[in-house]
């Protein structure tokens, strides 16, 4: 089984302590910090933007994984971009043109994802898999951290590997909701590349510990 792409993220984490908690990443196994962009309007809750996305950054050694669950995302890419991000999803839900949204993210030089909510069809990425760096198929509903993982995320997973390999595609799969010790491996198995994980890191009793079972899982 390959080793997963190990995303811890922010979203759980001590914001009072947002340096240590982020020099703990550094020096952890994980691979991506993801950052978990909500603005009360495409999700019903707020977390953070723009200048705690710098401060991350200005600490961070590892990428920046930006998932922004936005409504009309095209007005804030560059501005994460600019923050710092590697790569930067956007939600299918949120984007009546979704190829124009991916140009934009991939002429900034960012991995191009796409998040899709637990209901949308994994079919419905099918034109543009080729334009697509990431699929985050969202394994809860979107807007907070420390929700249960929804089971029907697994059929998903085989489903769109399988519109990935006919397409001969590159994209990644990404699992955001809920990801824990016991759903990691079969994740992998189904044929997921990157696991995020939030709560299940952070509120552990040794988060670094906690990255590295998640890793060699
Ligand atoms: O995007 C989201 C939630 O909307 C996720 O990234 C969560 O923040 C992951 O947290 P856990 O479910 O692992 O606690
Ligand atoms: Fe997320």
């Amino acid at each position: 089984m390959n080793k997963p792409i190990i995303a811890p993220s922010i979203l759980a984490s001590d914001f009072a302590n947002l340096q240590r908690e982020v020099e703990m990443l550094n020096e952890s196994e994980a691979d991506w910090i993801h950052i978990d962009i909500m603005d009360g309007i495409f999700v019903p809750n707020i977390s953070f933007g723009i200048p705690v996305t710098e401060a991350i950054a200005a600490h961070a050694k590892k990428p920046l994984d930006v998932h922004l669950m936005i409504e009309k995302p095209e007005n804030y890419v560059e501005a994460f971009y600019k923050a710092g991000a590697a790569s930067i999803s956007v939600h299918y839900e949120a984007c009546p043109h979704l190829h124009r949204n991916l140009q934009q993210i991939k002429d900034l030089g960012c991995r191009a994802g796409v998040a899709i909510n637990p209901h949308t069809n994994v079919q419905l990425l099918e034109d543009v898999i080729h334009d697509i760096d990431i699929v985050c198929l969202m394994s809860v509903n979107p807007g907070f951290g420390g929700q249960k993982f929804i089971e029907n995320t697994y059929n998903k997973v085989r489903q769109l590997k399988e519109i990935i390999v006919d397409a001969g595609a590159s994209t990644m799969i990404e699992i955001d909701g809920g990801v824990n010790q016991s759903n990691a491996g079969h994740l992998i198995e189904a044929g997921a590349d990157i696991l995020v994980a939030g709560s299940f890191v952070f509120k552990s009793s040794e988060p670094k510990d906690t990255i590295a079972d998640l890793k060699n899982v």
